[in-house]
C-alpha cells in the first residue's frame, strides 16, 4: 500500500497544493508554522477521515472556507492495481468519502485501503493517556489482519447499547435483558478472542523492536487487560455483576474496557521512563503492528512521522530510522531542517523523495546550489547517502 501523488485543498493551510512522485521514505522539511504537519494531516483525513491530533475535523478546513478536499492516487500491496481515494469535510459536519471515484458509506472502507499509522510529539500519550487511545490502537491492528474482526464490533456495539438500555428499564425488560445478556456474552468473548489472537503474535515482536530501540532498558512486558477477570469467561462476569449493572444501569464489563499495559522491571512505564524514552517504547508498538499487519496480511502501512528528533537524540533518532526503513513500508517524515532526517536515514542506495515547504507551498530547490538533480513538479530525488 503506497500513495503515488496527492491533491490537497483548504487542509490548514494548505490552500492549493500537488504532490506527486512519492517515494517510500519522503522527507518534509521547512521552517515553523510552514505547512509540514498539515501535510500529513491531509494523508490522515485521507485515510481515516478525521485530524490525527484529535481535534475537531472541521479545524482541518483553511480559516474562511467552507470545506477541505483531499485526493490521493496509490498503489496496492504486491503490485495488485491503482486505487484513488478522496475526502471532502465541510464546515457543516457533512463528509463524503471515494473510492476509486466511488461514494463509499462508511469510514472503515477508507481505513481498510489506506491504513496509516502516526507517530508525534504526543505519541507518548499513548501510554500515559486514557485507556481509550489504547483500546483504539488494538482494534485498529486486528481490524487490519483479521476480517471477522469489524462486523463482530459493530454487532457487539449494538448489543451493549440494548442491553444497557434494558438495564436502564429495570424489571420490565426482563426477558429482553437476557437476550441482550446472551449475545453480548457471546459477541464480546469473540472480540476478545481476536484481540487475544492478536496481541499474542504483538507482544514478542514489540519486545524485540523495543530491545533494539532501548538495549538498556530492563525487563520489559506488555500486558493485555481484557475488561474482566480472567478466570471468569464473559458469560460468568456479566452475570456476576448483574446486580450492580441494573442499580447503575450499564454494562460496567467487557471489551470496551480492555486495555494494555507497559511494564518495565515490574513498573509502569508510563510512570517510570523518561519522555523520551516513553516516545521509543510508543515507536516499538506503531512499528510492531507495521510489521505484523506485513506477517498476517501481506498489506502494509503508511507512516506519517511528524518531527522525529523532538525529544529523541541523534542516535536514537537513527534507530527509528533504522526500523522504520527496515519494515519497507512507506514513510513521511518532517523536520525543520533538511539534515535532521537525511543525516540519521540508514543509507541503503535507496532513493528518498525530499520536499521543502514554505508558507503552505512546496517549492523546488533547484536553484540551491547544493541541491541534487530535480526529478518531478515540486521534489526532488536523491540517494540516501546525500
Ligand atoms: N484552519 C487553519 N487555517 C489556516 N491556517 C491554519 C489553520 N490551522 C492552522 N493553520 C496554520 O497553518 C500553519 C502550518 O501549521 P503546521 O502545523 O502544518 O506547521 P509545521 O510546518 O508543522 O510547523 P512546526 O514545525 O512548528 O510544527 C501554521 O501557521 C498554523 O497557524
Amino acid at each position: 500500500m503506497s500513495l503515488d501523488q496527492l491533491t490537497i485543498h483548504n487542509v490548514r493551510n494548505l490552500r492549493e497544493l500537488r504532490l506527486e512522485a512519492f517515494e517510500r521514505t519522503n522527507v518534509i522539511y521547512g521552517a515553523n508554522g510552514s505547512g509540514k504537519t498539515s501535510i500529513l494531516e491531509a494523508i490522515h483525513l485521507l485515510g481515516m477521515a478525521r485530524s490525527f491530533r484529535g481535534t475537531s475535523a472541521k479545524t482541518l478546513i483553511s480559516h474562511g472556507e467552507a470545506a477541505c478536499v483531499v485526493h490521493g492516487v496509490g498503489t496496492l500491496s504486491s503490485g495488485r492495481g491503482r486505487y484513488s481515494l478522496g475526502v471532502e469535510r465541510r464546515l457543516n459536519g457533512e463528509l463524503s468519502l471515494k473510492i476509486n471515484g466511488e461514494a463509499a458509506r462508511t469510514i472503515a472502507e477508507l481505513v481498510e485501503r489506506l491504513p496509516v499509522q502516526v507517530i508525534n510529539a504526543d505519541s507518548f500519550s499513548l501510554l500515559t493517556g486514557a485507556p481509550q487511545a489504547r483500546r483504539h490502537f488494538l482494534n485498529w491492528g486486528v481490524f487490519h489482519v483479521e476480517h471477522r474482526f469489524f462486523p463482530e464490533w459493530q454487532r457487539f456495539q449494538r448489543c451493549i447499547k440494548q442491553r444497557n438500555s434494558s438495564l436502564r428499564r429495570g424489571k420490565l425488560a426482563g426477558q429482553e435483558l437476557q437476550a441482550w445478556t446472551r449475545e453480548l456474552a457471546r459477541s464480546g468473548s469473540m472480540i476478545n478472542e481476536y484481540r487475544q489472537a492478536y496481541f499474542n503474535d504483538l507482544a514478542p515482536l514489540f519486545r524485540e523492536i523495543v530491545g533494539r530501540l532501548l538495549p538498556q532498558i530492563g525487563s520489559l512486558e506488555l500486558r493485555l487487560r481484557q475488561g474482566w477477570d480472567k478466570r471468569l469467561s464473559y458469560s460468568e462476569a456479566l452475570e456476576a455483576t448483574l446486580n450492580s449493572d441494573q442499580e447503575k444501569g450499564f454494562t460496567q464489563l467487557g471489551p470496551q474496557r480492555a486495555d494494555l499495559k507497559v511494564m518495565v522491571d515490574g513498573h509502569a512505564a508510563a510512570d517510570t521512563l523518561s519522555r523520551g524514552q516513553q516516545k521509543l517504547v510508543v515507536c516499538g508498538l506503531k512499528l510492531a503492528q507495521g510489521r505484523l499487519m506485513r506477517a498476517l496480511a501481506s498489506r502494509s502501512c503508511i507512516y506519517l512521522v511528524d518531527d522525529l528528533p523532538s525529544e529523541l537524540d541523534q542516535a536514537h533518532s537513527r534507530r527509528v530510522c533504522d526500523e522504520l526503513e527496515a519494515i519497507q513500508a512507506q514513510v513521511f517524515i518532517t523536520c525543520v531542517e533538511r539534515n535532521d532526517v537525511l543525516r540519521v536515514w540508514p543509507n541503503k542506495g535507496e532513493k528518498l523523495a525530499v520536499f521543502h515547504v514554505e508558507h503552505g507551498l512546496v517549492e523546488s530547490e533547484l536553484e540551491q546550489s547544493s541541491a541534487p538533480q530535480l526529478q518531478g513538479n515540486n521534489r526532488e530525488s536523491q540517494s540516501s547517502h546525500e
